[in-house]
């Protein structure tokens, strides 16, 4: 049994369709990144799976229906795009209330503070208000509330937005060592830089619908890796390649991209037609490229 399991999620707004038939898994031991464009679905989604909207499909929550779990903040850990606090409280005062509100001592709260960064600005002394945060820190403090009831499960809305590099650098090794812990993360981004490092599998939305899920390295091997050539020869050396039965997926001016065939076998085919190679690179596409293939028509 995966962390979070759906099926066949459907969110209907204004009689619009928000989401169709979505179905994921998140499991045990792994984070998974929600990807998507702007208005994919991906807050839906993750609003859906909590259990804060309504609509079709089912969902379990380390097996239990979401409105189910008794007392949600020590199952699951959510940090949502906007921080719900209030502005004059302090970031300790916030963390006391979800403590208590979650039956847990406050006594957890000047560890959690320390661990994610904040226990400078939350100093008693300064009595810093969560309005003069910024929003780094206030990203920081959403995921200090996600961490209050120890949680083996997380569920981060864009966790990275409003972070610096060091935050978010810090953010990946959070998500990665709860999961080594054999926790599970899913967390929803715009970039797929700043969570390719950290993801092992990714769902992708498209107009509410999952274009694909599974392995970040299935998705990358959905597109071939392929052979960049430079040559002043280029319609030589195409017609070389295509007669071991290559393709040329892409070419401009002296290059040409290669698929179907390995590099060495496009040096000889060169070396055999006496044609210059100014260049022999081997194309690997990256998660940007996956995702937009993708995304791309259905
Ligand atoms: N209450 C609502 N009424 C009408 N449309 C809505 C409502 N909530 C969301 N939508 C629409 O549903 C689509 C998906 O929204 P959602 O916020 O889930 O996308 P997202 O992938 O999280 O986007 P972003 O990354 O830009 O925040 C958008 O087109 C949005 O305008």
């Amino acid at each position: 049994m995966s962390a979070i399991e759906a099926q066949g999620l459907g969110v209907e707004r204004s009689g619009r369709t928000i989401l169709r038939d979505v179905s994921l898994q998140v499991p045990w031991g792994s984070v998974t990144g929600l990807l998507g464009t702007d208005g994919a679905g991906k807050s839906t989604t993750i609003r859906r799976l909590l259990g804060l909207i309504a609509g079709r499909g089912t969902v379990r929550i380390a097996g239990v229906a979401p409105e189910r779990i008794h007392n949600p903040a020590r199952v699951v850990g959510v940090a949502l795009d906007a921080l719900a606090a209030y502005p004059a409280h302090t970031p300790r005062m916030h963390l006391e209330q979800l403590a208590v509100a979650a039956s847990i001592g406050r006594g957890r709260v000047p560890g959690l503070l320390e661990d994610v960064g904040l226990a400078d600005v939350a100093d008693p002394r300064r009595r810093v208000p969560i309005s003069a945060l910024s929003l780094g820190m206030r990203t920081r403090l959403a995921i200090a509330g996600a961490l209050v009831g120890a949680p083996r499960i997380l569920v981060l809305d864009e966790p990275f937005d409003g972070l610096d590099p060091m935050g978010r650098h810090w953010l990946r090794d959070v998500v990665r060592q709860h999961a080594d812990r054999g926790g599970a993360v899913l967390l929803s981004a715009h970039g797929l830089d700043e969570v390719a490092p950290v993801v092992d599998r990714v769902v992708v939305l498209d107009a509410g619908r999952v274009r694909f899920e599974g392995e970040t390295a299935a998705l990358r091997a959905r597109l071939a890796s392929a052979v960049d050539v430079r040559t002043p020869y280029v319609a030589r050396l195409r017609r070389a390649v295509e007669a071991l039965g290559a393709t040329v997926v892409h070419a401009e001016g002296d290059r040409l991209r290669v698929a179907g065939v390995a590099s060495e076998t496009v040096a000889w085919a060169a070396l055999a037609e006496r044609i210059l190679v100014l260049e022999l690179t081997t194309w690997t596409p990256s998660l940007d490229d996956a995702f937009v293939d993708a995304i791309g028509p259905a």
